[in-house]
């Protein structure tokens, strides 16, 4: 059976008369990092919150190692969060601000400064003991912020867009440190996030969410490749989205143009089908054993690694298309836009 660090049951909150999470239903396996994906106002951290004790749902459960946490306190359940502003006490030191919640816990002293020198160790500030936070730069203060919440040692580690205030490449690095801490540690971690790129690269499983809804939980490829909904299959990556018509024996129909789903369809029924950029290739003559449409090329980019083709079919519907290693010509005027017929993800039009 699986292990369950956290569970959600019927979730339901409300501010006011607007309903900002609806019936999520989760599972949270021990030791694994699961990120919370979605656009702004999605619900991602009043989720966090409800699971932090900060806020309360209106109606379902939240269990925590089995146990019903309604009447427990922010400061009884064994979570800790980490804010995106950080929220270091600024006329406090880094060992201090490290060790607070472990004083207030009352630890003794030689045990609580083993474990702030170990969690500084691991977050490799062990030379800035002494520094307050404005002598310390935006990825200093963030780590000083996750060791502070580490050394609690949480059942639950909550991480709300931590890596926000960072530049592109420190982010990166923070990344790659955090992932690695907790594989290390054998954290469980819930990472809330709006950059998919993020979502996609640390997460053992990713939670897209829309509207206070959630639109599919899975991994990172299962997200990628099998989106079970057109909002996930736009928000992950880039796309080309089309318009196709259930036919018989699982085929659909594009304009004129029928190939075989991998998914079931009903005859007469509408889908939409996601075909990724980089699944397609453009070729001035039509390919044998794939999908073939006539497009005309309306505009390209190189990008160095690849040329990134914008092509309109005769349906006006506009294409991009990915092609890798594309050496000095470029294609340009009428060509075809094919791919293997398995490369289209075929999903509800709704
Ligand atoms: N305290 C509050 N009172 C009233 N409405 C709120 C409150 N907190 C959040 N909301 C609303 O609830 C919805 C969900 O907000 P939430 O902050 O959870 O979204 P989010 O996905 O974390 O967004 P972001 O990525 O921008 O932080 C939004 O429509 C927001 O305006």
């Amino acid at each position: 059976m699986a292990d369950y660090v956290l569970q959600l049951k019927n979730i339901n909150k409300y501010f006011g008369k607007s309903h900002v999470i609806k019936n999520v239903n989760l599972s949270f396996e021990r030791g694994h990092f699961i990120t919370f994906l979605g656009p702004s106002g999605c619900g991602k951290t009043t989720l966090l919150r409800m699971i932090a004790g900060f806020y309360e749902p209106d109606e379902g459960e939240i269990l925590l190692n089995g146990k019903n946490v309604e009447r427990i306190p922010p400061y009884g359940r064994n979570t800790s969060m980490v804010f995106q502003e950080y929220a270091l006490f600024p006329h406090m030191n880094v060992f201090d601000n490290v060790s607070y919640g472990l004083k207030v816990k009352k630890v003794p002293k030689d045990k609580m400064t083993k474990r702030v020198e170990d969690a500084l160790e691991l977050m490799q500030l062990k030379g800035m003991k002494k520094r307050f936070p404005n002598q310390m730069s935006g990825g200093q203060q963030q780590r000083v912020a996750v060791a502070r919440a580490l050394v609690m040692k949480p059942d639950v580690l909550l991480l709300d867009e931590p890596l926000s205030n960072l530049d592109a490449k420190l982010r990166e690095s923070v990344r790659v440190e955090l992932r690695t801490i907790q594989q290390k540690m054998g954290l469980s971690v819930i990472y809330v996030t709006h950059d998919q790129s993020e979502a996609l690269s640390m997460s053992d499983a990713v939670v897209v969410l829309k509207d206070g809804e959630v639109h599919q939980v899975g991994t990172p490829q299962e997200i990628y490749f099998e989106p079970k909904t057109q909002f996930v299959a736009d928000f992950i990556g880039t796309t080309n989205l089309i318009s196709v018509e259930g036919k018989g024996n699982n085929d659909v129909a594009y304009g004129n143009t029928v190939f075989h789903s991998t998914n079931p369809v009903t005859p007469g029924a509408r889908y939409v089908a996601s075909v990724r950029p980089e699944s397609i290739k453009i070729s001035l003559e039509k390919a044998e054993g794939k999908v073939n449409i006539k497009t005309s090329i309306v505009n390209r980019m190189f990008l160095g690694e690849k040329v990134r083709y914008f092509v309109k079919d005769e349906l006006d519907k506009e294409w991009i298309v990915d092609m890798f290693d594309p050496g000095k010509t470029l294609l340009s005027g009428d060509a075809y836009v094919t791919f293997k017929a398995e490369k289209a993800w075929v999903i509800e039009d709704k």
